[in-house]
């Protein structure tokens, strides 16, 4: 689908993105020259067998980590030739972040760490909408409760509520069930599937569930650094067929 699009429909393109870390004998090239891109409103799940590339693949699409060659195109921008701060600003406004680990602020309680990226891009912080936000994820009742306080699915839910309140264009996760038993892994993909059927936000989320994996629109499987094949709207067992080939 990528390929005919428009970039207009596109919210982030990779172009022959090329990622080599080290240098000499050690030199290793995590990514071999990739280009996709990601539908605007669209769930694109990464998978791959370890050290495929999928992190690195997350990372210089988000603008966390920089190409060695090519372009990360967010609209017309180009990540990889931004300045920092230019991406700094692009992180905190346009793009939201899920990790494995909720990486909440563990002082702050669920509201605090749901308004933070607001008061860190110096934005009027609205209660109403952040109470509104942690409602919507189901935790209405938890405002004032403090990291530790909360079960894990609880607290991947106030960092998806947190990624949410900037309304960002993309949401990149990175393994966010990894850490959850599999009734709060379902609440919390299916959280997911409402921010991009319901506010057509665009995810791209590296995952080794293929049941996570089935809930997104696509799957792409990397090898070695390259997309090897990718399947659209898949089953549980079409995912788990085609990683177990890769993986053989
Ligand atoms: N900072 C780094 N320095 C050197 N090599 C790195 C670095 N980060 C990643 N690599 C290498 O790049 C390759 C791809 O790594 P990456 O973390 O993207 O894989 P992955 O598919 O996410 O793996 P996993 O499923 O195990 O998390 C691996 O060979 C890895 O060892």
């Amino acid at each position: 689908m990528d390929m005919l699009q428009t970039q207009a429909d596109t919210a982030v393109e990779l172009r022959d993105v090329v990622r080599e870390y080290g240098s000499g004998q050690a030199r290793v090239r995590a990514l071999d020259g990739v280009g996709i891109g990601f539908a605007r409103g669209t769930w694109t799940a990464v998978m791959g067998p370890s050290g495929s590339g999928k992190s690195t693949l997350l990372h210089c699409a988000a603008g966390l980590e920089r190409p060695t060659s090519g372009q990360v195109l967010l609209g017309d921008r180009d990540l990889a030739a931004a300045s920092e701060r230019d991406l700094t600003e692009l992180r905190r406004k346009d793009i939201g972040f899920v990790f494995q680990s909720f990486n909440l602020v563990s002082s702050l309680t669920a509201e605090q760490n749901v308004a933070l990226p607001l008061r860190l891009a110096g934005s009027k912080v609205s209660m109403t909408d952040v109470r509104a936000i942690l409602t919507t994820v189901g935790l209405g009742d938890r405002l004032g409760h403090r990291p530790r306080e909360l079960s894990g699915g609880q607290q991947q839910r106030v960092a998806i509520a947190r990624a949410m309140i900037t309304r960002p264009a993309v949401l990149f996760a990175d393994e966010p069930t990894g850490a959850l038993d599999s009734g709060a892994a379902r609440t919390v993909l299916g959280l997911l599937r409402s921010m991009v059927d319901d506010a057509q936000q665009t995810i791209v989320m590296v995952t080794h569930d293929p049941a996570a994996a089935a809930r997104a629109d696509s799957v792409v499987f990397l090898r070695d650094g390259r997309i090897v094949d990718r399947l659209v709207r898949p089953s549980v067992r079409e995912v788990a067929d085609r990683l177990a080939a890769l993986e053989a």
